[in-house]
């Protein structure tokens, strides 16, 4: 049935894209003249849909990247008689450079920040190009010379339209591979939740430059492509309005679709010049439709799909067969190989994994964890328990990175643990699961699992941009690995369903599968039983021990006493940023200062709500 939907809609795709290609034949030269713009600002927007739509930020000085292109074909055409096509390659440096540099110390700050700052680039270059005697000050320039290629001239309006539209249909090619490449999960998933992504190994200050500077070479080429159309460029063509407008093709079209954004240009370019009878008043109508319109349909004209990737057929039978593995009763868990990462050797070798030294983190006045050391021994399920408050989840953001220690030292597999971004330490082996859970809502549970894995990819992006064999192979590879972790955690079968549409439990457990799938060394679960019910913890345990028979370490934050005692091999008890106490299941139940802490935390909280591993100690 969804075959029979895709294949429709190709069909509808092509009988449309081929009557845009072919429009030259049919139309009059002020349709072709409509066309070409509308191409103009298809491309423009397909741009910045990477930008905004793929990767969730907010640019609003797009038209920099357009000017920087129009002028940089305009001058060299004009100064040194470069051919159009020579002057390309320029336009795409420089349009991109210019993206490296105010991408790079912009694109740390957060999407409102990053508005005005791109506000600010867009206007700065605007009034640069109004002021330079070098570009023509308001004049602009003039005399760019028509585009040719094998003798033939791209100077009338019908043959520029068919240079634009070769020029759309490249780019329009590599959006939709971007889109669905390892490149384009990673923009979705940063759009989700950027702290989820960076913990989960994707480099997102990377992966939002390389939006970014894809962005700004798409820009780039279309204002190449708009100062040889034109032949004279002056700096009204790229103002604020500019940026607004080519925001508006994506935002209305839907942000993160490539349909919606043809769609969007094709009314912000065509609908004024069908509204051209109504003289002044069409700009009013046009704002008045586009108020009303975003009112009845937020998401868009044509929203995205919701990225709902599931394993492809010859991964399923690789999942089938595991599951036929498991029913004839073999461990699905063999199949998942380890082995490289040396897991289970080191687990029975039982090295020293992490070492934490004199750890000490200070929240102003708060001193949240005050100089801890111990160590986490490879093989073991090692648990951190402690009262509310008592700092176990700041030792856990120490450990991944995502927050930096006041003080002491962190050794993990004998170097240097600190510094750098969190997703480092998610390819040096520790791999965590959040309290809260944090998974991407708006993607597979498949792909929520391939996030964490992609790392590990080793063809390069433009491989797979093209298709390669290897590239083809190595994702299918990749894909079956995916299946055995769902398969893994018990949601083999739910690969395809949204993870927000998954239950309580099965989200804890995708976020488990997701962490399993960097394959780490460590593992690192904050509360992960927490709103499980008996069934669900009973289930989780056993999970657990199987995570660790496989060679994976785990280092467990846990408030329900019952499963602390039950599945750890050593305890460690925090009351106030101090270690109060640390030994086995056995010692720490027996421990006098453990139950003085927790008995403290039962008698000083009266509230209702208070959990209950807290007052009924062991549960
Ligand atoms: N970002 C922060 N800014 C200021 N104070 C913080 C921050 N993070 C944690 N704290 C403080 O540090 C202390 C330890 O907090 P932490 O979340 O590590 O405790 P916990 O043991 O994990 O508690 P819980 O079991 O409730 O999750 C608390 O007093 C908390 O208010």
């Amino acid at each position: 049935m969804r075959a029979r939907a895709t294949d429709t809609s190709w069909v509808v795709s092509g009988v449309l894209l081929a009557l845009a290609i072919a429009l030259p034949k049919f139309a009059s030269g002020y349709v072709v003249d409509v066309g070409l713009t509308i191409i103009t600002y298809a491309i423009l927007g397909l741009g910045l849909n990477i930008v905004v739509g793929y990767a969730g930020l907010l640019d609003l000085g797009y038209a920099a990247f357009f000017a920087i292109g129009a002028y940089t074909t305009a001058l060299l055409e004009t100064l040194l008689h470069f051919s159009f096509w020579a002057t390309l390659p320029f336009s795409l440096v420089f349009a991109g450079a210019s993206g490296v540099v105010i991408g790079y110390p912009t694109l740390r700050l957060r999407s409102d920040y990053l508005a005005i700052v791109t506000l600010g680039f867009g206007e700065i270059t605007r009034i640069v190009a109004t002021n330079l005697d070098i570009t023509g000050g308001p004049n602009g320039i003039y005399g760019i010379e028509p585009p040719s290629l094998f003798g033939f001239e791209f100077s009338s309006p019908r043959s520029v339209y068919v240079l634009g539209m070769a020029f759309f249909i490249v780019v329009l090619v590599f959006a939709v591979r971007l889109g669905r490449s390892r490149l384009g999960r990673a923009w979705t998933s940063i759009r989700e939740d950027e702290a989820a992504a960076e913990a989960v190994g994707v480099a997102t200050l990377r992966v939002k430059m390389l939006a970014y500077v894809i962005g700004a070479l798409i820009g780039g080429l279309a204002g190449s492509l708009f100062a040889a159309r034109f032949g004279t460029i002056d700096p009204t063509a790229f103002t604020y309005l500019q940026s607004v407008t080519i925001l508006i093709v994506v935002v209305m079209g839907g942000r993160g679709s490539i349909p919606g954004v043809i769609l969007g240009a094709l009314i912000v370019a065509g609908l004024p010049e069908m509204l051209r009878f109504l003289n002044l008043w069409r700009i009013f109508g046009f704002a008045v439709a586009l108020v009303v319109l975003m009112l009845l349909r937020p998401q868009g004209l044509w929203p995205a799909h919701v990225r709902r990737a599931a394993p492809r057929p010859e991964e399923e039978t690789v999942a089938h067969e595991a599951e036929a593995a498991e029913a004839a009763g073999k461990e699905t868990e063999a199949a998942v190989s380890l082995a490289d990462s040396g897991g289970l050797e080191a687990a029975a070798a039982r090295e020293t994994l992490l070492e934490v030294h004199d750890l000490e983190r200070r929240f102003g006045g708060v001193r949240a964890i005050g100089g801890i050391t111990f160590q986490v021994r490879s093989g073991e399920i090692l648990a951190l328990i402690g009262p509310n408050g008592a700092g176990k989840t700041t030792v856990f953001n120490c450990l991944t990175g995502v927050i930096r220690p006041s003080g002491g030292r962190l050794v993990w597999r004998g170097e240097p643990l600190g510094g750098g971004a969190p997703h480092r330490n998610v390819h040096r082996g520790i791999a965590r699961t959040f309290q809260g859970i944090r998974l991407f809502n708006h993607m597979s549970a498949f792909e929520n699992v391939l996030i964490g894995m992609d790392h590990r990819l080793h063809t390069a992006l433009v491989a797979e941009l093209v298709g390669t064999r290897a590239a083809r192979a190595e994702a299918a590879e990749h894909g079956a690995l995916g299946q055995r972790w769902l398969d893994l955690v018990g949601l083999g079968a739910r690969a395809s369903e949204y993870a927000s549409d998954l239950p309580y439990g099965d989200q804890r457990r995708l976020e488990i599968a997701r962490a399993l799938a960097s394959q780490p060394r460590l593992l690192l679960l904050d509360e992960p039983a927490a709103g499980m019910n008996p069934t669900e913890k009973h289930a989780l345990m056993a999970q657990i021990r199987r995570i660790r028979d496989l060679g994976v370490t785990v280092l467990l934050i846990e408030h329900d006493m019952a499963l602390v005692m039950g599945v750890s091999d050593r305890i460690i008890v925090m009351d106030h940023g101090e270690i109060i106490a640390q030994g086995t299941p056995a010692q720490i139940q027996n421990d006098p200062v453990v139950i003085d802490a927790y008995l403290g935390t039962a008698e000083e909280d009266d509230g209702p709500d208070a959990t209950d591993g807290e007052k009924s100690l062991w549960g």
